[in-house]
């Protein structure tokens, strides 16, 4: 089930849903965030595609990104969802968004009201989905710092909340139910 935030109780978007898909690594960004996109029919992006080298390469030797790190990756991620958003109207992002700092970072700059959408589970499953993905840089070895980085938002910040103790269908629909009340018919 769906626990939304006081905060995104009232979030209504005069278009199509400005959304960022946020988690820690593994939790499933990138395959919800994709599957919810091409549903609500609006373009999606993917964090990981804007790091730059230097961030990933820190990353493949499993070495935690800092604030300094992340700062400029997240400001290149929130310009390109604004762009977006004034294009289309909406647009789904995949990003770890693991603080609020981090948050408020990416709202003010995409300048326009969105919905943090959280994928939350055990530290069994993310540990388990990660060692059992083939091609991604980022090493299981790293989840424990993403753990320990991530602040879950707070009933001020525009929130819903997903287990991802479920398949990625299921979460897809239950994102979209949400979604709905916020959006013109
Ligand atoms: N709800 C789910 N049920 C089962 N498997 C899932 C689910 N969501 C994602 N997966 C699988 O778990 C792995 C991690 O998912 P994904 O790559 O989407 O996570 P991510 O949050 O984008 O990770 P990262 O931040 O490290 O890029 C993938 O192999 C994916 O197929
Ligand atoms: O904030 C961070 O530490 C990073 O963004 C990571 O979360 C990675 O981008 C991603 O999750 C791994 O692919």
């Amino acid at each position: 089930m769906t626990a939304a935030t006081t905060a995104a109780s009232s979030v209504r978007f005069e278009r199509r849903p400005v959304v960022v898909v946020m988690g820690v690594s593994g939790s499933g960004k990138s395959t919800v965030g994709a599957a919810l996109a091409l549903r609500l029919g609006v373009p999606f992006l993917d964090a990981d595609d804007f790091h730059p080298p230097a961030n990933v390469d820190k990353m493949s030797r499993g070495l935690p990104l800092t604030d300094v790190d992340r700062w400029p990756w997240l400001e290149a991620l929130g310009a390109a969802m604004g762009a977006r958003a004034d294009d289309v109207g909406g647009v789904v992002a995949g990003c770890s968004a693991l603080k609020r700092a981090y948050r408020a970072r990416l709202t003010d700059t995409v300048g326009r009201p969105l919905v943090f959408l959280v994928l939350d589970g055990r530290r069994e499953t993310l540990f388990a989905r990660m060692s059992a993905r083939q091609g991604h840089y980022m090493p299981p070895s790293l989840l424990d710092s993403q753990l320990a980085d991530l602040e879950r938002p707070a009933d001020d910040e525009p929130a819903l909340v997903l287990s991802i103790e479920q398949d990625a269908d299921a979460l897809v629909a239950e994102a979209l139910d949400a979604l709905a009340a916020m959006t013109p018919p």
